[in-house]
């Protein structure tokens, strides 16, 4: 039967890419040192939609950081360009907020509470109550209600973390950018913490760009990864792996998409080419598709 013009209008639509929140267009990022110019990227072209959990994965120095660091405008492209909401980004902005590993996030002199309300008086748009309430807000939605008052030095690695990502959060803004954000902890309260990350991100469908270099972090956290060559970084591949979740480690699927995608990585890109996603169920090749809920 021939579809109705609605139904053929409902098919461009879901055809149709929405607009990007973030863009990078063919970036070249170069660090000028004593002795020689680093090139760290070359022509690195991606998209981020509202609501992605974007992960740039690829080996140590491919570039990652760097790419994060200039999408948070700390350092700003040799050439190319990077845009939120089409606008070009020239610097930091409380529209994007960083992440970092563990070390020293917070200010030890206050407590976790505090932490969270300066990070909100400093960017100027809320009053002392507000902050304060928006802060107590978002520390009891990552579990820390009940340590307010505590100081970030009785806190565990993992507890700190959380105080972290509720600062970020708290900060509301338009893409939350995560660098290596559970590299320092151990084992077990990392898989804790990014099981925590994904039921936050179930709640707020807060846009995450990701940073790491481990394949089954990417997989399980991720709906979209673009992977990395090697130093200088180069876009090697864009999948799609919003079907992994915490329960998926371990599953056939599973344990295929990371070899394959540990293929993507370090074999030469030659023999890459020769194969197609369509051989590995597990996970799909470039086409968009939209984050879904991780449970
Ligand atoms: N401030 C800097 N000065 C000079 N070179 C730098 C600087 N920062 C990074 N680089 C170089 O740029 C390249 C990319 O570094 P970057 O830290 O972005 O990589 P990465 O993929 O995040 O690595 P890792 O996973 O080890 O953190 C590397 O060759 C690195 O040595």
């Amino acid at each position: 039967m021939e579809p109705t013009p609605s139904q053929r209008g409902d098919t461009l639509q879901s055809a149709r890419l929405p607009e990007a929140l973030l863009r990078a267009q063919q970036v070249n990022l170069q660090y000028q040192t004593d002795k020689a110019i680093v090139q760290a990227t070359r022509d690195v072209s991606f998209s981020i939609y509202k609501g992605d959990r974007f992960i740039l994965l690829g080996p140590s120095g491919c570039g990652k950081s760097s790419l994060l660091k200039a999408a948070a405008g700390f350092i700003k492209p040799r050439s190319g360009s990077f845009t939120l909401n089409g606008k070009a980004i020239s610097g930091p902005g409380p529209d994007r907020v960083v992440v970092f590993q563990e070390f020293d996030q917070l200010a030890p002199w206050k407590t976790v509470l505090q932490n969270v309300v300066f990070a909100l008086r400093a960017s100027r748009t809320l009053n002392k109550v507000q902050a304060k309430e928006r802060a107590e807000h978002y520390l009891h939605r990552v579990g820390l209600g009940r340590f307010l008052h505590a100081y970030p030095h009785t806190l565990s690695g993992g507890m700190k973390q959380r105080v972290a990502i509720a600062r970020a959060l708290a900060m509301e803004p338009a893409i939350l950018l995560m660098d290596e954000p559970f590299a320092a902890l151990d084992a077990l309260t990392r898989r804790k913490m990014q099981e925590e990350l994904l039921q936050l991100w179930d709640e707020t469908r807060v846009t995450l760009m990701f940073v790491t270099h481990s394949i089954e972090e990417a997989l399980i956290l991720g709906n979209r990864i673009l992977l990395l060559s090697p130093h200088p970084g180069q876009v090697r591949a864009e999948l799609n792996s919003h079907q992994f979740n915490m329960d998926s480690a371990g599953s056939e699927a599973f344990q295929a998409a990371t070899q394959r995608i540990h293929r993507l990585l370090f074999e030469e890109a030659e023999a890459v080419t020769t194969e197609h996603a369509s051989n590995h169920p597990g996970i799909t090749e470039s086409a968009y598709e939209p984050a879904q809920s991780t449970y």
